[in-house]
């Protein structure tokens, strides 16, 4: 069987939130960091997941990497395609997601005119695409095209205060028409609540009118199987993790997957626990300080690192001090709005994110090189300074941890049993989240 699903991730905790999904509801899929330089050996797997660091670059940058990705994930003979983006749908005023998604589609169709055997029905569902954000086993739903997070719309949800994507529009229509120049519309709930064929017609009928970009409605798990079953044929579908859960289910009963017993399953961990933290969400925060009322950690502090590299020393000792004892260890620039407002103020916002990923980065090699095995990272831009030192370039994927987290296992340069590596999205996790992820991996023996 060929590649069902190439899916395209703007950032790498935003992948394996989307390949656990995949795997969890059966499909044996391949995460990888960035577009790999070779072909992949695709013959036992059902889905391959492109990291990318595309969601707050540059535009220009972000779709030429998404169109890189594509062609890659072209090459390997996929299926569909599915643009991952963040479930609260993080990007500014410009983009990134309208512009990627633009582009997207735009390769695509270009690709079927090509095709001269393209059927008319195959040409016409080349010219739309969808935008389904909702992941609702995590509180991310979307009604009349606004979303909430729990109960709360996005720009109350603490994503108004993001370090570098400030969400302050809940309304998903009006920030995509921000982000692109053709018309966007909304799939309501009220249709979709009538089924596959009354959301495939209005589909349809939206794309009669030329409306090119369509929020859909996602209340519930529910919600998400119709919608899974009305988008199953477009070429290219595009949101957060969610759909994930229930486009396997779809592809099963059309016999595009074989079946499997086990898609996940990683060998015994091994090496000393740490956790990496540049998220300063809401959940993150509390995981933060709910993880210092047993463990120890080290706060570091972008104004402090602009100096120079003294407080990276210092938390270079303080966790080899405490790396022998195999209780886990935590850095983190994690801080709450008015303390990254006030180094933001002082650095710039772009600045002082990189002082802290540049710091991330080289703590993550130095540490995995002293004996750490087991790495939490917490943040999607941090993970992806993490992830692209330790020179990582595939990952297996495991257990989850929480809704959207897997640990995962990959082999870095200078350590000879796998690292063991779970990559958490920044509002994801419960608040012991630091704690039981190690748990739930299991005890880690000394590498
Ligand atoms: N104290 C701080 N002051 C200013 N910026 C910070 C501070 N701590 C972290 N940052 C920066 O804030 C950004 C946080 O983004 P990151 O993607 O890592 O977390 P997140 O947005 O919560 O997670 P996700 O993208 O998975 O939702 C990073 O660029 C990080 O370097
Ligand atoms: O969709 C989400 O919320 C996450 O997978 C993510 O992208 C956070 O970076």
């Amino acid at each position: 069987m060929s590649l069902v699903l190439g899916a395209i991730a703007d950032d790498f905790t935003g992948a394996t939130d989307l390949a656990n999904n995949l795997v969890r509801a059966g499909m044996r899929c391949i995460q990888t960091i960035g577009v790999p330089d070779h072909a992949l050996d695709v013959v036992d797997v059902d889905a391959v997941v492109v990291a990318l660091k595309s969601r707050s670059c540059p535009v220009e940058q972000a779709v030429n990497d998404s169109l890189a990705a594509l062609a890659w994930l072209q090459a390997q003979g996929a299926r569909q395609f599915y643009f991952k983006y963040c479930s609260t749908f993080d990007s500014t005023p410009r983009g990134n997601i309208g512009p990627v998604a633009d582009a997207l589609l735009e390769r695509l169709r270009a690709i079927q005119q090509e095709r001269l055997w393209a059927t008319q029905q195959e040409r016409v569902q080349g010219e739309q695409t969808v935008m389904v954000p909702a992941f609702p086993v995590n509180g991310r739903t979307v009604y009349q095209g606004h979303l909430f997070v729990g109960d709360r719309l996005l720009n109350d949800s603490g994503m108004q205060h993001h370090p570098l994507n400030p969400m302050q529009d809940a309304d998903l229509v009006r920030v995509l028409a921000r982000q692109t120049p053709h018309p966007v519309g909304l799939l309501a709930h009220a249709t979709l609540a009538q089924g596959t064929e009354a959301a495939q017609a209005r589909l349809a009928e939206l794309q009669h009118e030329g409306i090119r970009h369509v929020i859909c409605d996602t209340l519930d798990d529910n919600d998400l199987s119709v919608l899974a079953e009305t988008l199953a044929d477009l070429p290219l579908v595009t949101g957060g993790s969610g759909l994930g859960q229930a486009l396997p289910g779809v592809y099963r009963q059309r016999g595009w997957l074989a079946p499997v017993a086990n898609a996940g399953q990683l060998a015994t961990p091994s090496g000393a626990a740490l956790v990496l933290s540049g998220s300063c969400s809401r959940a993150t925060l509390g995981q933060v300080e709910h993880f210092l009322r047993t463990y120890e950690g080290f706060a570091l502090d972008p104004l402090a690192l602009a100096e120079g590299d003294a407080q990276i020393e210092g938390a270079l000792v303080f966790a080899r001090q405490r790396l022998s004892e195999m209780t886990p260890v935590l850095i983190h620039a994690s801080a709450p709005p008015e303390r990254v407002e006030q180094a933001q103020q002082r650095l710039g916002a772009a600045q002082a994110g990189e002082l802290v990923e540049r710091a991330m980065a080289r703590l993550a090699r130095e540490l995995v090189g002293a004996g750490v095995g087991r790495l939490v990272v917490a943040g999607g831009e941090t993970a992806g300074a993490v992830v692209s030192a330790l020179g990582v370039s595939e990952l297996r994927l495991g257990g989850q941890i929480d809704p959207g987290v897997p640990w995962t296992q990959t082999q870095v340069a200078g350590r000879e049993a796998p690292l063991s590596l779970a990559l958490k999205s920044g509002n994801f996790g419960g608040v012991d989240f630091f704690t039981r992820a190690f748990a739930v991996l299991g005890p880690g023996a000394t590498s």
